[in-house]
């Protein structure tokens, strides 16, 4: 596609995301039927169970870890916060940092109550459950920054926000298959991630199989490029990255909602160039 093309087809996807609406984003996708920590087959449990073992399995280590395109949620880094002691969290909305931001503060006002969410990854990391406020103010207190971020920008963030050495970490959750207007695209914004990560770092890549449309509020309907496994693995193998394990989780029918056509959820830990450790 040319140039210009490119460019015309990422305003497009921009001025889609105008409307997105983080409270209603929230019920539809971060409460149940999907969210619901009762169900044995919910994705929530394997979710955050993914990322639980690789955060804790030894490998990734460090001291910063940078999350893209957070939006308006918190789940991504409940276990990752535990291993590094700054976290800086990055949306393309302002609607969405914004969110982020009155929950860190904990002055109230937020749109979702993320206890289940901290009760259940404390339960994984083998505390009681009862433990979710200790969690809750480790997440607080790493928080460093929330920054504005654009994936298809090939500088994502700020020039000197991030350490010239780049993150030891980096984790998104199902942003580039929902930003991007077709494959190759998403191709090039994970070039553009790739850059912030130190060599030998690890990228851990959260995102949807088989998914062309998404609503991000009532009538805001944003086109998301249908991906499948082999699609992510050789997207990233393009950008250098070498696959570390590829996990898939097919949704059951009762959690197809109409809020997506979503079929199935990728987990997929990468490191980075270099070598990895
Ligand atoms: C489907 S939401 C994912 C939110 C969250 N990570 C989650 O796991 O639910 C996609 C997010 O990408 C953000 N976004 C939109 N355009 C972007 C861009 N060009 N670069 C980075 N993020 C973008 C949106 O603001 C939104 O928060
Ligand atoms: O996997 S989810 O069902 C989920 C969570 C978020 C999304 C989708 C699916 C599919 N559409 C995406 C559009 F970008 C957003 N899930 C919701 C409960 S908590 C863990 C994540």
């Amino acid at each position: 596609m040319e140039e210009k093309g490119k460019e015309n087809s990422i305003a497009a996807m921009a001025a889609c995301y105008q409307k997105f609406d983080p409270a209603a984003y929230l019920q539809y996708n971060y409460t149940p039927p999907r969210a619901d920590f009762t169900r044995k087959d919910s994705i929530v449990p394997w979710k955050l169970a993914c990322l639980h073992r690789a955060f804790t399995e030894g490998d990734v280590s460090g001291e910063l870890l940078v999350d893209i395109g957070s939006g308006p949620t918190f789940y991504q880094v409940m276990s990752g916060c535990e291993v590094f002691n700054k976290l800086i969290l990055t949306d393309f909305l302002e609607i969405n940092r914004q969110e982020l931001r009155r929950w860190l503060q904990d002055e109230g006002g937020c749109s979702l109550d993320w206890t289940p969410y901290l009760e259940h990854v404390c339960k994984l990391e083998g505390r009681r459950s009862s433990a979710w406020p200790e969690k809750a103010t480790r997440l607080r207190q790493v928080v460093s920054d929330i920054l504005p971020v654009d994936v298809h920008c090939s500088q994502p963030v700020a020039p000197d926000s991030l350490p010239s050495t780049g993150a030891d970490c980096l984790v998104s959750c199902f942003c580039l298959e929902s930003v991007s207007p077709d494959l190759p695209a998403f191709t090039r914004a994970l070039g553009h991630i790739g850059k912030l990560l130190r060599p030998g770092g690890h990228l851990m890549l959260i995102g949807a199989l088989g998914e062309s449309y998404y609503f991000g509020g009532p009538g805001v309907r944003i086109p998301v490029v249908p991906l499948n496994e082999a699609q992510v693995c050789e997207s990233l193998r393009e950008t250098g990255y070498t696959l570390i394990r590829l996990e898939v989780y097919t949704l059951p029918q009762d959690m197809r909602v109409g809020v997506d056509d979503v079929t199935g959820v990728f987990f997929a830990k990468f490191c980075g160039l270099g070598s990895c450790g």
